[in-house]
């Protein structure tokens, strides 16, 4: 037998020796059966708790003490040094007593740590005040978040600016925690410009070996940099949106969370949109944060949906009911352009003079259109001459529109030139999900592609991205979920009115309903009414009926309509995200985000 085997043969004979002993002392104690057995059981359990708990006191006022040094050896010296007096006095009373409290005055916050870890062992572990201890023990470097700490790394990183007299003057750094993010706020020196604090930011990140940052202009000369302890953000499912409509918020979206754990708030009403992101990326997440988030106002009257949708219309008819109208090839989506371009001509000549910004209201309503696939439209529609009117409307739309009420959300799986046409500058915001290579974030994300590198997202955080909004920030934020039961829940409940300039239906729209219709008939079906289709059909229940007779005749009931299959590529949005757990779907739920799907984790 050759010594590798001897070796392993050893150690399978130890191995089964140590489990025949563990199952015969199992046997002989915690496994006995009867009255001994059962007490023993107990006893077992009553210490482990004990032990548990001592130790997590111990530990948690060990861990106190561990960070406060100086204060906790002081308090113990002092309480020896009384002890040591009381002894050599040869005090008549008790010697113990009184230096047991020196020492617990001085180390009551520890102790009272110490309480609450043995009491609640659970919520001292997720408390943010442990985590915050923690992290600054963690990252090794507690003497930097201090004010000289953090002064020597804005030295080191490249701040100090040389004075006359040879003196080195440091910005002033003062620090304060948040959760997932440590803030330091720095005040440029003289001499110093918010673009040397750009550039050393990186280094500074370095050296608190930080997951990232963002640098946030507070008023001339101060600007904070944010550094993040949090590396992902959790996936949550989004929720079905109340039905109060705040018209001062109409066109503001509850989209997802921001990295320092805020709600995210999408602002699309007086700015244009670009969503980029490789395929999976998650573009549905935004698409249906902003046309869900909208329902209540859009069923309120506040905003009317557009929908251009070259796929077969297979991302939007999941929510059909929320749209006005809704193209399906390139001709129909020329004849949606025209139509808005039209809509901003007419509001523009009623509110020359009169006001230089939109409100929306039920009679001049937010016109957002919803392109799904930008390049289906600008690069691979045959026709060159509807090409090249498509990018001509949609540039009219993106140059003229915002002031106007009437925005664009164009979703793009491919950043380059000729999915965008000459569109590329003309969207004042951008969310980039995840892109495939350095190349495709600087072409989408320019000078903030520097501080948002889009490249570097996980695969497996779908929805995560950076808004970079017109002032050139950007924030990491992650999107909710849509599942498709929620966007169909969301139509139900709060599907567009009708509406009286509703365009006709294209043939190819008609054509495609007319094909599923058969289909549908085929299988024995009944169908009442198949006229109109790309005007906004009914809900599929029994709520609010269409009562306007210019379309009434004309919507088809979405329950009445053969539902279409979807794509294999598009049924993945019926998959449950990756780290998600169950979807909600309440109906009177406050607008915000659900279901937290994983913990945010910190690498
Ligand atoms: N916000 C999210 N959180 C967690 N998982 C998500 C999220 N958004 C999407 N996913 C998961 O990623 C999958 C792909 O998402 P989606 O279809 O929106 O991608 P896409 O960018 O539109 O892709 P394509 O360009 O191919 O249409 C979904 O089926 C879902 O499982």
């Amino acid at each position: 037998m050759n010594p590798v085997d001897k070796v392993r043969e050893f150690r399978a004979t130890v191995k089964s020796a140590v489990a025949r002993a563990r199952a015969r002392t199992h046997a002989a104690t915690l496994g006995r059966p009867g009255v001994l057995g059962a007490v023993l059981r107990v006893l077992v359990a009553v210490l482990g708790f004990v032990l548990g708990r001592s130790w997590m006191l111990v530990r948690a006022t060990l861990a106190w003490a561990g960070r406060h040094l100086p204060l906790s050896v002081f308090g113990l010296v002092l309480a020896g040094l009384l002890w040591l007096g009381l002894e050599a006095s040869g005090w008549p009373g008790d010697r113990l007593v009184g230096p047991v409290i020196v020492w617990a005055l001085f180390w009551s916050p520890g102790l009272l740590f110490g309480a609450w870890a043995a009491i609640a062992p659970g919520a001292y572990r997720r408390s943010r005040l442990r985590v915050w201890y923690v992290r600054r023990w963690l990252t090794g470097t507690p003497a930097l978040w201090g004010r000289k700490g953090s002064e020597a790394v804005g030295t080191a990183a490249g701040l100090g600016v040389r004075q006359p007299d040879g003196g080195v003057l440091v910005p002033g750094i003062k620090v304060r925690f948040a959760p997932g993010a440590a803030v330091l706020r720095l005040n440029v020196v003289v001499g110093q410009t918010v673009d040397d604090i750009v550039r050393a930011a990186s280094r500074i990140v370095t050296a608190y070996g930080a997951h990232g940052h963002e640098l946030r202009p507070v008023k001339p000369g101060v600007v904070d940099l944010v550094l993040f302890t949090v590396a992902r953000l959790a996936a949550r499912t989004a929720t079905m949106p109340a039905d109060h409509v705040d018209p001062f918020r109409v066109g503001v979206v509850t989209a997802g969370r921001r990295r320092d754990g805020g709600l995210l708030d999408l602002i699309v009403r007086g700015r244009h949109t670009l969503v980029v992101g490789a395929t999976g990326a998650g573009k549905g997440s935004v698409l249906w944060s902003v046309a869900g988030g909208m329902a209540p106002a859009v069923h309120a009257g506040f905003v009317r949906l557009w929908g251009v949708d070259l796929k077969q219309g297979i991302e939007v008819d999941t929510g059909r009911a929320l749209f006005g109208h809704v193209a399906y090839d390139a001709r129909e989506a020329v004849r949606v352009l025209e139509a808005l371009v039209q809509v901003m001509q007419e509001r523009g000549a009623r509110m020359r003079g009169v006001s230089r910004n939109h409100a929306p209201t039920p009679d001049e309503p937010l016109h957002v259109l919803v392109v799904d696939e930008l390049a289906d439209l600008m690069a691979y529609s045959g026709d060159f001459e509807i090409k090249r009117e498509a990018e001509r409307l949609l540039s009219k739309l993106l140059t003229q529109g915002r002031a106007l009420g009437v925005v664009v959300v164009g979703c793009v799986q491919n950043p380059r030139q000729e999915a965008l046409g000459g569109t590329r500058n003309l969207w004042p915001q951008k969310v980039a999900l995840r892109l495939d290579s350095d190349v495709e974030t600087d072409m989408v994300l320019d000078a903030a592609a520097r501080l948002a590198p889009a490249h570097e997202i996980n695969k497996n955080d779908q929805g995560t991205a950076y808004l970079v909004t017109e002032d050139g920030t950007p924030t990491l934020v992650r999107f909710d979920y849509w599942p498709d039961d929620l966007i169909r829940a969301a139509a139900n409940r709060y599907p567009a009115p009708a509406y009286p300039d509703a365009l006709p239906a294209s043939p190819a729209a008609r054509d495609l309903v007319a094909d599923a219709a058969s289909a549908w008939l085929a299988a024995g079906g009944h169908l009442a009414a198949l006229d109109d289709t790309s005007a906004n059909p009914r809900p599929v229940d029994d709520g609010p009926v269409n009562d306007n007779p210019v379309n009434d005749g004309a919507a088809t009931s979405t329950s009445e309509r053969p539902k279409r299959k979807r794509s294999p590529r598009k049924s993945t949005r019926n998959r449950r995200p990756a780290d998600a757990t169950t979807q909600t779907v309440t109906d009177n739920a406050t607008g915000s985000t659900g279901n937290t799907t994983s913990e945010e984790t910190n690498s």
